[in-house]
């Protein structure tokens, strides 16, 4: 039996911050999990430290659901963000032991490949729809079959998903939250252009993603469904914030359009009623932020007697160790939909050496046992944490907005 003997907490800083989790066994297999909270990176790292690390040692690694339903009753405050994540870097490292042990990738371990590749969309974002445009023609030329459109707001200094300058976008961008300004109507004049001009030059062999972030009511988010009906998005994501999950049910009684959320939900109890009311048609839980891969399945399979899709979260804040267990979750999962893909930098690959690959506007997790990915801790250590807070987001007479 593999036992517990030791697990580390390392935060990096490679371009932004991670964190991660190596857990060690008697028999000196390791196994990694990511642990990253974008702006609240520390708080999970503690959670770990001091209410978790001392609770793993000495136990079976073979035990997953053991381990996470003791780490999920026994906290007794259930659920959020930063005890989710914590409990999801702990499973997520135990599935990658255990595929090491017996010498098969995880997707093996979860029922074996559904399909020959994950297909993936990536992030085209410009401040000028032309600027959007150029970049999405660059993503499709790469053969990206799925691409994330979004492009700056006229008369708004910045708007989410645009990045500064020829930076990667990185949302993290202070010390202390940045002040960012949002106008509606604004926005629900330049998405439908935006759209347009994006069919008129992608052509229709393209699957077009956009991404509201939580910025319309629900009443506006049917307004700009309406609005995009013509040029066919795959996916309307973050239409509405969706702690009221019935909210949704006024978005489906005026558009056809395929409705995304989830990226900041962390358990099932979140997506229940949208999943089992068909609220919408894609589920963007994702394995660092829902409990890991033994929670995601779950959330999989209650989707997948709705006939909901998977669409897991995959920025750059979720590291590589979350993109590769969510490539071996979504190899096997029977109802996959898309995985995003926003490529991590050079610098930040080097920290964490992986197997996964992109080919074709698809990507395959590999064929090493386990993950595939580890974290180079000589490397890891010589990029101090450097603290970052997402922004904030007012409207123009200053109320506070959602971000
Ligand atoms: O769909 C997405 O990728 C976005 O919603 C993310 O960029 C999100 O803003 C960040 O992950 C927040 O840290
Ligand atoms: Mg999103």
């Amino acid at each position: 039996m593999p036992r517990i003997v030791n697990a580390r907490v390392i935060v990096t800083c490679p371009g932004r911050n991670f964190v991660t989790l190596k857990i060690e066994c008697d028999d000196g297999t390791t196994g990694v999990g990511d642990a990253t909270l974008n702006g609240r990176e520390l708080s999970v790292a503690s959670y770990l430290t001091d209410h978790v690390v001392p609770c793993l040692i000495g136990r079976d690694a073979h035990r997953i659901e053991d381990v996470w339903q003791y780490l999920y009753r026994g906290a007794y405050w259930r659920r959020g963000p930063v005890t989710m994540t914590a409990i999801a870097a702990v499973d997520t490292a135990l599935w990658d032991i255990k595929g090491k042990l017996a010498g098969m990738p995880v997707y093996q371990l979860l029922g074996g490949a559904s399909r020959e590749g994950v297909m993936v969309y990536c992030h085209a974002n410009g401040t000028t729809i032309d600027d959007t445009i150029a970049v999405a023609r660059k993503y499709q030329a790469q053969g990206y079959k799925a691409i994330r459109i979004q492009c700056g707001v006229p008369g708004m200094a910045s708007t989410y998903g645009v990045a500064k300058g020829d930076q990667p976008y990185e949302p993290a961008d202070g010390d202390l939250p940045t002040e960012a300004v949002w106008n509606t109507s604004r926005y629900l004049r330049v998405v439908p252009e935006l759209f347009a001009a994006a069919r008129e030059a992608l052509g229709w062999d393209v699957h077009l993603l956009h991404d509201i972030h939580h910025r319309l009511t629900p009443i506006e988010a049917g307004r700009l469904g309406k609005d995009l009906e013509p040029y066919r998005p795959f996916w309307l994501e973050d239409a509405t914030p969706a702690e009221n999950q019935e909210a949704f049910r006024l978005i489906r009684q005026h558009t056809t359009v395929p409705l995304a959320v989830g990226e900041i939900f962390n358990s099932i109890h979140d997506c229940r009623e949208l999943i089992q009311n068909q609220l919408i048609d894609y589920i963007r839980t994702t394995v660092v932020h829902a409990g890991g891969l033994t929670h995601l399945r779950r959330i999989a399979a209650l989707a997948d007697l709705y006939q909901v899709r998977t669409g897991c979260h995959g920025a750059t804040d979720l590291s590589p160790v979350c993109m590769a267990a969510a490539l071996h979750f979504g190899l096997s999962v029977p109802n996959f939909g898309i995985q995003e893909h926003m490529p991590h930098t050079a610098e930040t690959d080097a920290v964490f050496p992986h197997a996964y690959s992109f080919a074709d506007g698809m990507m395959h997790p590999g064929d090493a046992p386990g993950l595939g990915v580890d974290i180079d801790e000589a490397l890891a250590a010589g990029y101090e944490y450097k603290r970052a807070f997402l922004p904030v987001n007012r409207l123009e007479d200053g109320t506070m907005y959602n971000w």
